[in-house]
């Protein structure tokens, strides 16, 4: 797909988002164009100060909310553990949470959100903690299932650290079941995945969450 680029009509750094995605100019415009319709016809009136770029606004908040698409957990760099050949009688774990996050309903399209906790558990590598941010974001942020968020997050931390163990825990409020469908608003949806050492070992879980102040 081609990038013709109208400075006019659009900002720079959108124009670079655009192209990262492997959206063109043209298809925006087209996609606006939709999104107007689709506005005017649930009952918008699209041609007042506040709604007339509401269609580009909401494609852009699209791209914001999905930008999980792009990032590359294979990219997070590692570092060599301070206790190499981390011994099985040393299961010292780290925890990383609340990580907040936002997905997107891949039945609605409709927003989840929530915060999640992952842990492990040493081998030959550990990570930059920041970094499990980032792994929780690049997953959560797309069209996606809770279940999924929960079990990517493990494979791909088994897959960068060779680990002794990974646990992940996510806990969400789902908008498709808060504003429509059964409307139940409180009802929060808890995950985990449980990798290597915490698949055998309850007493790992059992410290997980007490760390966390979760109940298991
Ligand atoms: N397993 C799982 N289901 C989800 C998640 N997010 C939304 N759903 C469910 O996806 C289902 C889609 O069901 P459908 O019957 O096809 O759609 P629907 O008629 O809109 O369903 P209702 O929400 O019950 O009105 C619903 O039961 C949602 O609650 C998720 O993260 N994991
Ligand atoms: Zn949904």
């Amino acid at each position: 797909m081609t990038l013709n680029i109208d400075l006019d009509d659009l900002e720079f750094e959108d124009a670079i988002e655009l192209k990262q995605r492997h959206i063109s100019v043209e298809q925006m415009r087209t996609f606006e164009g939709y999104m107007a319709e689709i506005f005017e016809a649930l009952g918008m009136n699209s041609h007042t100060p506040g709604t007339e770029d509401t269609p580009k606004r909401f494609l852009k908040a699209m791209l914001d909310a999905t930008e999980g698409y792009d990032g590359d957990p294979n990219l997070i760099k590692v570092f060599p553990s301070e206790h190499p050949n981390g011994s099985k009688s040393h299961l010292s774990q780290v925890i990383e949470g609340p990580i907040h996050f936002f997905s997107l309903c891949e039945h609605h399209a409709f927003p989840f959100f929530g915060q999640a906790y992952v842990g492990y558990i040493a081998n030959e590598h550990i990570l930059g903690l920041s970094k499990l941010t980032r792994l929780v974001r690049v997953f959560a942020k797309r069209f996606s299932v809770q279940e999924r968020i929960t079990q990517q997050i493990a494979s791909s931390l088994e897959a960068i650290l060779q680990p002794q163990g990974v646990a992940v825990y996510l806990e969400a409020n789902h908008l498709c079941m808060a504003m429509r469908g059964v409307r139940e608003s409180s009802a929060i949806t808890r995950t985990t995945a449980w990798r290597g050492e915490y698949e055998v070992s309850a007493e790992l879980r059992s410290e997980f969450f007490a760390t966390t102040n979760l109940r298991p």
